[in-house]
């Protein structure tokens, strides 16, 4: 199947230097780490503690945060289901150089859409997609609401909010599910402990 969307006449250019040299030299493999679930159910907290965690063991990491890249490359994206999908599709081809990059990419954006988190999937070998699934209760969420996004929801003052009035599909196929234990979530460094487990097991902290 092509590639190509609608340019014509352009031509894939090999370079000598390769992913796997890149690899060799960062001691690592690429992959892509996507994290995805409600607004207030810890994506961005498990980024950054897995992207220091990562630091300390020497490794080569980069964090795409959907609200971050919502101020630059997304700045022009709303919360339509299209723009969510061309969000998540944009992030997904820049999660894919940065894994080619040999860098272990960590996205995290709500993503709530199957479709458009399966089409991220499948830029890539299917090993290389690691799909983490903050699976948190909305009452947990909601109750931390640290931005005050989900009270204005409830009030109506935004319209199409994920999990209020606009639905959340959780993963059928994640790599990682993260829940709380006992009613309890676990810590930061507990979450992020579990995805560093999941890569040293798979062999992706080494080349
Ligand atoms: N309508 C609506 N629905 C959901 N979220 C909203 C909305 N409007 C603004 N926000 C804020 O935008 C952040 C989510 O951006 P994402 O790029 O991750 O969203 S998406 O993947 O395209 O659905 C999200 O950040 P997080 O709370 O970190 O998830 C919200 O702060
Ligand atoms: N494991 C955790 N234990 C306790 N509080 C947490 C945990 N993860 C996140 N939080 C808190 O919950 C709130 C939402 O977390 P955040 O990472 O911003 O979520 P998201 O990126 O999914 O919107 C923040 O105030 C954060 O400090």
């Amino acid at each position: 199947m092509t590639t190509l969307g609608n340019s014509a006449n352009i031509f894939w250019h090999e370079c000598p230097v390769g992913q796997t040299e890149r690899q060799k030299l960062l001691n690592q493999k690429g992959c892509v780490v996507w994290i995805t679930g409600l607004s207030g159910s810890g994506k961005s907290t498990l980024a950054c503690t897995l992207g220091r965690e990562l630091h300390s063991k020497g490794k080569l990491s980069y964090v795409l945060d959907g609200d971050n890249l919502r101020h630059g490359l997304n700045k022009n994206l709303g919360f339509s289901p299209e723009d969510r999908a061309e969000n998540i599709r944009r992030v997904g081809e820049v999660a894919k150089l940065f894994a080619d990059a040999g860098l272990i990419c960590v996205a995290s954006l709500i993503s709530p859409y199957r479709k458009d988190r399966d089409s991220c999937r499948a830029l890539l070998p299917n090993a290389n997609f690691i799909e983490v699934f903050m699976n948190m209760p909305l009452s947990l969420c909601e109750g931390r609401d640290p931005k005050g996004l989900y009270k204005l929801a409830r009030a109506g003052k935004i319209k199409g909010f994920t999990g209020i009035d606009d639905p959340y599909e959780p993963p059928l196929n994640c790599e990682i599910e993260i829940t709380q234990k006992s009613g309890v979530c676990p810590a930061p460094c507990e979450m992020a402990g579990q995805v560093v487990s999941y890569l040293e097991d798979r062999g992706f902290l080494h080349a």
